[in-house]
């Protein structure tokens, strides 16, 4: 491969993705994405399953209850999807932090940008694109181990975070407009990075080995 989109296509023919999720991250809302961003850090996604359902039996929805929810209860809502405590109180810091900042969930959507995420304690480059991306519909493509463990197998290496996304992101803008002829509708250049990032993930689920 020449190129992300010479990847894209290579894995788009497989199938990775079932077709209830057109962005791959499964999810009621964005909100729960936010949630979801911080819990899969360093575990596995059934774990984030089992606290997200967990919050949704408290009926966390929305952020004033996340930022006015006793940490204790927050602590054994996520115990599945480990750092309880360090990720507890990031998450409440962050709900508090966001409302202060943008009155509203909706309003952060539209007005956050990548370095204010990056200000917030426990939010690095892979949460914060993640947030992005996912939460708020922005056009940044999600890179992480399983992307770089992609490309090593074509024989790329990448020095950093950012070069990796960059090398994501300029293949699919470069050739943008012959990837919309692969999806039969407008699709956006957020809904490619969405799934693009998703098909990765999901091809290496499937082949762990080189
Ligand atoms: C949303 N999400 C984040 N990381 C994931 C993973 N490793 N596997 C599956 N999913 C759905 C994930």
């Amino acid at each position: 491969i020449d190129s992300s989109y010479d990847l894209l296509c290579f894995l788009k023919e497989q199938n990775l993705i079932d077709e209830k999720n057109e962005f791959w991250w499964p999810n009621d809302n964005s909100f729960e994405i936010l949630l979801g961003s911080i819990l899969t850090q360093n575990t596995k996604w059934t774990n984030v399953e089992k606290s997200l359902e967990n919050l949704k039996k408290l009926n966390i929805n929305s952020l004033e209850k996340l930022s006015k929810i006793n940490l204790e209860e927050l602590i054994i809502a996520i115990t599945p999807s480990g750092f309880k405590n360090q990720k507890s109180v990031r998450l409440i810091a962050l709900a508090k932090n966001i409302i202060e900042e943008f009155d509203s969930f909706e309003n952060f959507c539209l007005k956050v940008d990548r370095t204010w995420l990056l200000k917030q304690k426990g939010i690095g480059p892979e949460t914060a694109d993640a947030i992005l991306c996912y939460s708020c519909k922005q056009d940044y493509m999600v890179v992480d181990s399983y992307t770089n463990r992609l490309l090593k197998r074509f024989g790329y290496e990448f020095e950093t975070y950012e070069e990796l996304q960059a090398w994501c992101e300029y293949g699919i803008n470069e050739n943008y407009d012959k990837i919309a002829k692969l999806y039969n509708y407008e699709i956006s250049l957020n809904k490619i990075y969405a799934r693009f990032h998703g098909k990765i993930i999901e091809f290496m689920k499937r082949n762990p080995k080189g």
